[in-house]
């Protein structure tokens, strides 16, 4: 559709490790509209990280595509998939998305190439980490560097928001104003896919899709 700031048709992808095969995704397809939030559950092991990095341009799909916008993401070399993930994307990963040799002002810094630019400050401010832009990664609690994590995600006002976990070690007060901030991305006009096996995370959601062995369940 028009409208789809996000969209993978019929996404394959296999891993081979010795003998062992596995077919994490089997012909998924799915959008995220402009304005949308959409949650993607599903037990472990059913494809939901795989599913992200694809979306993210992190990995390769083995069969199938993803495209941002009017731009296909998938199929490209690796510097064209970051070039246009940089411009499109915003994405917060388990594993964390920040140098940690670099203060969380400089990560922001850092990320920053597009026209619309908050200012550190302000946008340390929405995620309730004001005045801790000169502190490095490691000097945060778990919670506080999900939420840093977060502002450098959104800090290029990226068309798409893509997280894994966005609330995954908040107490509640924090995994709150997280979810408003998500839910605030939606409402001006940009799309989110969030990965998620909190109720707390799906009950902002517009949309949930359920993986289950690879594939959307019915
Ligand atoms: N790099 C890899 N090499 C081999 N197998 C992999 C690799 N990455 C994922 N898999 C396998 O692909 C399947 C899907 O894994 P994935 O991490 O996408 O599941 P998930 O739904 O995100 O699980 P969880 O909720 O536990 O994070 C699993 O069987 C996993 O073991």
């Amino acid at each position: 559709m028009a409208d789809d700031v996000l969209s993978c048709h019929d996404l394959y992808r296999f891993f081979r490790a010795g003998d062992e095969e596995t077919l994490a995704l089997r012909g998924v397809s799915l959008s995220v509209a402009r304005g949308e939030v959409v949650a993607v559950v599903g037990p472990s092991g059913s494809g939901k990280s795989t599913l992200l990095y694809c979306l993210a341009g992190l990995d390769e799909p083995d069969g199938g595509a993803v495209t941002l916008g009017n731009e296909r993401l998938s199929h490209r070399p690796e510097l064209e998939r970051a070039r246009i993930r940089s411009r499109r994307l915003g994405v917060v990963l388990q594993s964390g998305n920040l140098l940690a040799h670099l203060t969380i002002d400089a990560n922001l810094r850092l990320v920053q190439t597009g026209r619309e630019r908050q200012l550190p400050d302000q946008l340390l401010e929405q995620v309730g980490l004001a005045n801790r832009g000169s502190a490095l990664p490691r000097e945060l609690s778990g919670g506080e560097l999900a939420r840093a994590g977060l502002a450098v995600a959104v800090s290029n006002d990226p068309d798409v928001l893509l997280a894994d976990e966005p609330t995954g070690e908040l107490d509640g007060q924090t995994e709150q104003l997280v979810l408003d901030l998500i839910r605030a991305r939606a409402r001006d006009g940009r799309g989110v896919l969030l990965v998620t096996h909190s109720p707390a995370v799906t009950r902002i959601a517009d949309r949930v899709i359920t993986l289950s062995d690879g594939r959307i369940a019915a």
